[in-house]
Formats: C-alpha cells, sequence, structure tokens
C-alpha cells in the first residue's frame, strides 16, 4: 500500500460530510466523507474528481474529563488552567492519523481501470485544519441534519459546515478537541423550558458563550408516505418536542404513546430507514424532505410563538464590546445556599440591569448541605448552581461593579461568556 502525503500540491481534500459519535466516555468517532477534485497517485494513475471516506477514534479523554469546579471565589473568572487543556488538544491533533478510502469501488471517475490499485488507504496527519475565514466554520450540533440545531447553526453562522454529533456532550468534546470551531446547543425553550443537561454541561466544560440565536420552532407530524393518523399507535421525537406539541397530539385524537428519542430528525430518519407504518415523528419540515416523509399534520406546537434560544461555544471567550446589545451568563454557588440569592440579585438590581434568566441545577460537587439545629434535630437542604443571565456587557463598568459585589457572596463564581444579543426582529415560523 502506498500512501499520498496531504502535503503534495496536487491533493486537496475537501471535507463535504462529517458525523461525529461517542463510543466509549471518552473516546469519539469521526466519519467524514472527503471530496477530492484533483488527487495525485504516486504510481503515476491520476484522478480528476472522487469521493473518499475515512473513519477515526480520538481518545479524549484528558480533555474531556473535565473536573467539577472547585468551590473557590471567583474561580475561572479569566481562563485560567487552560494550559494544560491545550497542550492535550495539540497532543491529539499531531498524534491523528487518518486513512482515507474511496466511498465505493467505481466513485473515483478516472476511467482507468487500475481501480483496484486506488482503493489503497491514503494517509493524512490532521483531520482537517482550521479555516482561515468565518465561511467555512466547522460546527458542531446535537442531531441528524434536519435537526432544530442544524438550523440554528445555519442561522448563528450562515455556509459552515454544521457536523452532526450523536450527543450533546460530542458537541462540547469536538470543539475541544479541534475537530470542530464552534458548537451550538438549544438552551430554553419557551414552551418546554430549560434543557437542563446543557447547563450542566456548560459547567462540566470549559467552553465560552460566544453567541446566542432564538429560533422559531416550527413543529410537524411526519410518517411514511400513504401513512394515515388512524394507523399511528406511536408518536416518536425528542423530549423537548414531545413536550412542546403536548396539548395538540391530544386534541389531534391520536390513540398514540409517546416515545422519546435523541432529536426531531432523527426519529423521522429512524421511521423511514426502519420502515415503521404505525409511527409518527415530530419534526420539521425539512426532516420530511430530506427523509422523505409526508406531513400529517403541520404547526402542532401547542403555541405559535414556540422559539428555542440555542447558545454558540468557543474555546476562545470574544471580547466584550458596548457599541451594540450584550448579554452575560455566570454561574455561582453559595456555602450558605440560596440564602444570598436576594443580595446577589440586588447587585443587579441597583445598578439597573435587567436579568434575562435564572436557572438552578443540582450543586453535584456538595449536594446536601446539613443544617444543624440543637433542639430539632439535623435539617438536610438541597444545594444548588445558580445560572444568571442579565443584559449587560462585561466591557460595561456597571456589569464590572456588580460581578465585584456578587463575588463577594458567593463561594464560586464563573463567567460563561459575554456576547452580542440576538436582536433579530420576531419573525413567527410559516403556518403560524
Ligand atoms: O431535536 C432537535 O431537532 C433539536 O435540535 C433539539 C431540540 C432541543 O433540544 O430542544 C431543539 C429545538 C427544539 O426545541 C426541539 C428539540
Amino acid at each position: 500500500m502506498q500512501a499520498i502525503s496531504p502535503s503534495s500540491p496536487l491533493v486537496s481534500f475537501i471535507p463535504i460530510r462529517r458525523r461525529i459519535t461517542r463510543l466509549a466516555p471518552n473516546k469519539l468517532f469521526v466519519h467524514c466523507i472527503y471530496r477530492s477534485d484533483s488527487v495525485y497517485f504516486p504510481n503515476g494513475v491520476g484522478s480528476s474528481r472522487a469521493d473518499w471516506q475515512s473513519s477515526c477514534a480520538i481518545l479524549a479523554s484528558k480533555v474531556a474529563a473535565q473536573e467539577q469546579p472547585t468551590d473557590k471565589s471567583g474561580e475561572d473568572y479569566v481562563n485560567d488552567g487552560s494550559a494544560d487543556h491545550v497542550a492535550a488538544i495539540n497532543g491529539h491533533k499531531t498524534s491523528m492519523d487518518l486513512d482515507l478510502v474511496p466511498l465505493n469501488k467505481g466513485s473515483s471517475d478516472d476511467g482507468n481501470s487500475n481501480n483496484n490499485k486506488l482503493m489503497k488507504p491514503l494517509t493524512i496527519t490532521d483531520l482537517s485544519p482550521a479555516p482561515m475565514h468565518g465561511s467555512h466554520l466547522r460546527v458542531a450540533y446535537q442531531g441528524v441534519p434536519g435537526a432544530y440545531s442544524e438550523a440554528a447553526a445555519e442561522k448563528a453562522y450562515p455556509n459552515c459546515e454544521a457536523i452532526p454529533c450523536d450527543q450533546f456532550e460530542v458537541a462540547f468534546q469536538a470543539v475541544e478537541l479541534w475537530i470542530a470551531d464552534r458548537a451550538v446547543l438549544p438552551i430554553e425553550n419557551s414552551l418546554g423550558g430549560s434543557i437542563h443537561r446543557n447547563y450542566d454541561l456548560l459547567l462540566r466544560h470549559r467552553l465560552h458563550i460566544v453567541g446566542e440565536v432564538q429560533l422559531p420552532v416550527h413543529h410537524c407530524l411526519l410518517a411514511l408516505p400513504g401513512v394515515r393518523k388512524e394507523y399511528i399507535t406511536r408518536v416518536i421525537s425528542h423530549p423537548q418536542a414531545l413536550a412542546q406539541c403536548e396539548l395538540t397530539l391530544n386534541k389531534l385524537g391520536l390513540n398514540a404513546a409517546r416515545e422519546a428519542v435523541d432529536d426531531t430528525a432523527g426519529a423521522a430518519e429512524y421511521i423511514a430507514t426502519n420502515n415503521l407504518r404505525d409511527t409518527a415523528a415530530i419534526a420539521s419540515a425539512r426532516a420530511a424532505e430530506l427523509y422523505g416523509l409526508q406531513i400529517l399534520a403541520d404547526g402542532i406546537h401547542d403555541d405559535s410563538n414556540n422559539v428555542t434560544r440555542f447558545v454558540m461555544l468557543a474555546r476562545e471567550p470574544i471580547i466584550p464590546r458596548t457599541d451594540r446589545p450584550f448579554k452575560t451568563s455566570i454561574v455561582f454557588a453559595h456555602e450558605k445556599g440560596t440564602s444570598v440569592l436576594f443580595k446577589v440579585l440586588s447587585a443587579f438590581a441597583f445598578r439597573n440591569i435587567s436579568l434575562t434568566k435564572i436557572e438552578s441545577r443540582p450543586r453535584r460537587s456538595c449536594p446536601i448541605r446539613l443544617v444543624d439545629n440543637a433542639n430539632i434535630g439535623t435539617a438536610k437542604h438541597f444545594e444548588y448552581m445558580f445560572y444568571v443571565d442579565f443584559e449587560a456587557s462585561m466591557a460595561d463598568v456597571r456589569a464590572q461593579n456588580a460581578l465585584a459585589e456578587v463575588q463577594e457572596f458567593t463561594s464560586f463564581l464563573r463567567v460563561l461568556g459575554s456576547y452580542p444579543m440576538d436582536m433579530t426582529p420576531w419573525c413567527p415560523s410559516s403556518g403560524d
């Protein structure tokens, strides 16, 4: 087998499709289809255009196993502790070898009978270099093509390469391992509420929020062509989508069990792949188109103002500005539980800074606080991490002062990001 170096001026592999799945907690599997417009083979055979595929497993142990934050006041206020992180990433970048193989024997259109020789794997030393400009940004999202997260990635970064990942955490890891430049993750929905898993992952990983997009979500009920509503015994979708359509599903009179799957478009793909005539999916019209399903009911979300807010994550924070509306997201904890919450919130109120969101999550590193009371016994309180979004930039002195005050009351404080607010005018999805 002969190896071809991608550094050869005649070889250019352009990634056209990628998919990332998780093999084990710390092992990602990257499957990539490349297009090569000009391939040079050392044996002298040339190919004008071909599609090649490659797969590789990447050990993410050092990068992915992020520690829970220690309760230290002001920890990670700046991006501390990242040197080790970058070293680990660089280790992966340099040690990664990929075998590129053609998609199928006939895929190279060189018209040469020496095709068997062309089946030999090519080696490449890097998955693909980071792009120099925004239009080819690699953006990881959870789900498969047709998922709302893919639409959010395209809204945030038009013309990006959206990379499907099978889990939310894989999207985080893809950025940490430099397989992707950004991750786009849903964080809350106007009907279904917060996506708690992503709040927890924001804390576990050290990526920075660099932007937000709000996406009108227009759900459809999809089934195989020819299937009628009466045949449906099961409706499958992402739990958020099921929650967003609960009332409408009841009104449609479907006598169907509801089942949660990983993502909306994945539900549509599953029905198509397994030819399920008794199952419907809640997903987008684009998913119907991609997987060859028909739309049984259009616009089945319970309220026409159904919007999901996504955050964009990157390895580096952006420099906050004051010449346009910014939002800042923080997370904090306090040893005395919720009792100081009003003090923290007043730090913003006194400075006229509006809060747009408050969320609390169990504090996994210290879930319970015992409160000794000599007469009554020992009381137990649950402990929380608090997430707050406020409308001000970190470049704004008011925000800096507010956070300096908050730091006095908290045992742990981290700025998750200071980023431009999505100010695009409200336009409900078509059909509403
Ligand atoms: O399943 C999808 O299509 C997703 O992009 C995920 C997701 C979510 O997690 O909330 C995104 C938007 C909708 O709210 C429903 C589902």
